[in-house]
């Protein structure tokens, strides 16, 4: 379609993350290789009923009943937050190309080759009139890969002229890192960036603070700032056998049970709690340094978490290198995963790979995604 006499295409990103909050709609012009242009952004949070029937489909894996019902409910919010910021943005649907459709993950077991993340391509294209990228995650699990992290490839596309090795981390609901080595214009395309989850990211605290009927997530990280770090139940909880594990490695959003925090005897107050699950994901991502090829030097941060200053807190005490929100750099912490599905479906157009052997554990660099035409 339309490409620019910059070479730069118009595109959507659409994330619906683990942490269930909402969607996240990002418009931005990409050649897919290098070159990036954020240019608007909005978050159309889902209400308690919506999150309610979504968290009743994690973990299913047949597709019938109400997970077919949930992901048209899906689907038809996506098509309403397109038209929302196409508005905002005051850009006809005409002047999109694609739109990348992340959909929602319910569930994830790549060891098993099963990922599955719903939301309807065919219906957004039909809604929309745009043509629509959708299903990431599949191709990659089948040959083999975890299907996760993918948004290593675009980690590095905005990762010029910034000191390296540079470790970009994403705090959703689950956290994961970037380590990016050399600049795009001088890597091999492979080796250059590693990735994988590194644990835990906000879910943990967003259960025990909902638990305890403190509102859905931890603003600031203020109760956690007032509570002590349980070292014994945080030292239970980092036996757990994904920390030995090498990268890549990825995981689903239940994958931790909080079983020493959530079932302490005595009881945790919602403080110590908030502490220590607050600390489990920041000793999970410092964990995770000896599994990359070298220390990075800085790490950015972006992500619902960065946004907790007790975690941020943790992970310069426990990182010991400088560690800044992303937006220091002049890129949006909130946008950049939606940004990322816009990128990846531009790259899945061009047949350009999703992944590589050191993101996500694939054999060799993989293309991805399931292409439906403008409806
Ligand atoms: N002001 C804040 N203070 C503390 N935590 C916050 C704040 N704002 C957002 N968060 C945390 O960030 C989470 C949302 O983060 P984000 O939108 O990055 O996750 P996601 O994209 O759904 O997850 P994932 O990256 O795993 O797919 C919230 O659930 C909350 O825990
Ligand atoms: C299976 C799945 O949906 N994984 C998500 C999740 O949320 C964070 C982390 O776990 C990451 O691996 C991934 O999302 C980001 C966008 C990714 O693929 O890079």
């Amino acid at each position: 379609m339309m490409e620019a006499t910059d070479g730069l295409r118009t595109v959507v990103g659409l994330m619906s993350g683990t942490s269930m909050d909402g969607i996240d709609a990002a418009l931005l012009r990409t050649d897919g290789r290098d070159r990036v242009e954020a240019l608007d952004f909005l978050t159309i949070p889902y209400d308690d009923g919506f999150r309610a029937r979504l968290r009743g489909c994690l973990g299913r894996t047949d597709g019938g009943g109400t997970v077919a019902e949930v992901e048209r409910e899906l689907t038809d919010a996506h098509a309403d937050a397109v038209r929302r910021l196409l508005d905002q943005a005051g850009v006809a649907p005409a002047e999109v190309e694609l739109i990348g459709f992340h959909g929602h993950t319910i569930h994830h077991d790549p060891d098993r080759r099963l990922t599955r993340q719903i939301g309807d391509g065919a219906r957004l294209a039909a809604a929309t009139g745009i043509a629509v990228v959708g299903d990431f995650r599949s191709a990659d699990v089948a040959a083999g890969g975890q299907g996760a992290p993918l948004v290593p490839l675009f980690h590095r596309a905005l990762a010029h002229g910034l000191p390296r090795p540079l470790a970009v981390l994403n705090i959703g609901g689950v956290a994961n890192v970037s380590w990016i080595a050399s600049d795009p214009a001088e890597s091999d395309g492979e080796a250059d960036v590693v990735a994988c989850d590194t644990g835990p990211g906000n879910a943990l605290i967003d259960d025990w603070v909902l638990r305890h009927g403190l509102g859905r997530f931890d603003a600031g990280g203020a109760l956690a700032a007032a509570g002590r770090v349980d070292g014994e139940a945080l030292a239970v909880l980092m036996t757990h056998p994904y920390f030995s594990r090498p990268a890549p490695k990825s995981l689903d959003r239940d994958a931790f049970d909080p079983a020493p925090v959530t079932a302490a005897s005595p009881p945790l107050s919602p403080q110590d709690g908030a502490a220590t699950l607050t600390a489990f994901t920041a000793e999970s991502v410092a964990r995770v340094v000896p599994h990359l090829p070298a220390p990075p030097v800085r790490w950015l941060v972006c992500g619902g978490g960065r946004h907790n200053a007790t975690l941020m807190a943790m992970l310069a005490d426990r990182l010991g290198v400088p560690v800044d929100p992303v937006d220091l750099v002049g890129w949006d912490g909130d946008a950049l995963e939606a940004q990322a599905f816009g990128y990846l479906a531009l790259r899945s157009r061009l047949g350009l790979p999703l992944s590589l052997p050191a993101t996500t554990g694939v054999p060799v660099p993989m293309r991805g995604g399931v292409f439906h035409p403008a409806g």
